[in-house]
């Protein structure tokens, strides 16, 4: 497959709405070349542990990539995009030179692309994302390791809706209990809830790249005897009892399937939503609501949400 790579030259205040119009339009994730930023950032939220490149980044402003498919819509969805950005000027934010240019990639370009900026990571009080080309040695001694692939599915690991859905399987998830991932991606969630000693972990996804891709991570990771992948819509058929059911997928899509998660669920069980864009974080809350649940927590990361819901 053949991929277009949108790189958009801007400012550091712009990044987190440019990112937001690229993940909308279909990015599976984006690429910010900025040293300084880049480096602080993740010293301060999650600990990076490898130093990037400097000399890979730009001297002024921030470059921000993001990988599209070439196909018919290509078009008329960078437009779109290119609109979205000059909309920002109405919101007084500052985007810069504003300089977009196009490339085409190769299915192989694409994959070593990420390689450069992706690097082991710790996401959460015990979890920590690495790359499968690192050679990556626990530094603490109840270290829980995910190692990676992300391969052409979405989930390098590090997206904030991904962050706070493993912090939430880790308050969540019970040795022995059956966990139930939609939207499975990478596995990436499947193997955190897999690690935290489920006992039974059922890994679904529309999209056949998505369930290639976590097969794959899911042996890398040797939890193939608890994780079992389906490609499956939503939870269309699934008739298993579940202690937890979590969901990173757009607010849109969340909204769809609360009273099947409601009605799977067992008394007292999670149903962890993410993806969750701020904006719609109310239209979330009325149809986890609406179908019986309560929700005992929210976490917020920049401008996204993901709500734990309870089934009591
Ligand atoms: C935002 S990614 C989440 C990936 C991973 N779970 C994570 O947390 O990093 C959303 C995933 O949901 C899948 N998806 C979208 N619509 C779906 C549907 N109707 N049924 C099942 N999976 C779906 C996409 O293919 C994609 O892999």
């Amino acid at each position: 497959m053949k991929w277009s790579e949108i790189s958009i030259h801007t400012t550091n205040e712009a990044v987190e709405p440019i990112s937001n119009i690229l993940y909308e339009a279909g990015a599976s994730g984006v690429v910010i070349e900025d040293s300084f930023e880049l480096l602080k950032e993740r010293e301060n939220r999650f600990g990076e542990i490898f130093q990037l490149d400097p000399d890979d980044f730009p001297e002024e402003g921030v470059i921000i990539k993001a990988y599209l498919p070439i196909n018919s819509f290509l078009g008329e969805t960078v437009e779109e995009i290119k609109d979205a950005i000059n909309n920002l000027i109405l919101f007084n934010i500052d985007i810069g030179l504003n300089k977009v240019t196009i490339s085409e990639v190769n299915e192989e370009e694409w994959a070593t692309a990420w390689k450069k900026y992706y690097n082991p990571v710790k996401i959460s009080k015990k979890f920590t994302i690495v790359p499968t080309w690192e050679n990556y040695q626990p530094v603490q001694s109840d270290e829980l390791i995910i190692e990676l692939d992300p391969g052409m599915a979405f989930g390098t690991g590090t997206h904030p809706t991904t962050v706070m859905s493993i912090q939430a399987l880790e308050s969540t998830v019970k040795p022995g209990d059956t966990i139930i991932d939609v939207g499975t991606g990478s596995g990436v969630l499947s193997i955190a809830a897999a690690l935290l000693q489920a006992e039974n972990v059922i890994a679904l996804d529309l999209d056949e790249v998505a369930v290639h891709s976590a097969r794959v991570n899911i042996k890398l990771n040797k939890v193939q005897q608890t994780v079992s992948v389906m490609q499956n819509n939503l939870l269309d058929g699934i008739q298993v009892e579940a202690d937890v059911i979590v969901a990173n997928l757009l607010a849109e899509i969340i909204i769809r399937f609360p009273e099947q998660a409601y009605a799977l669920l067992k008394e007292k069980g999670y149903f962890i939503t993410s993806g969750i864009i701020n904006q719609k974080r109310k239209d979330v809350e009325d149809a986890l609501i609406s179908a019986g649940f309560t929700i005992i927590e929210t976490l917020v990361m920049e401008d996204w949400v993901t709500m734990v819901a309870q089934k009591i």
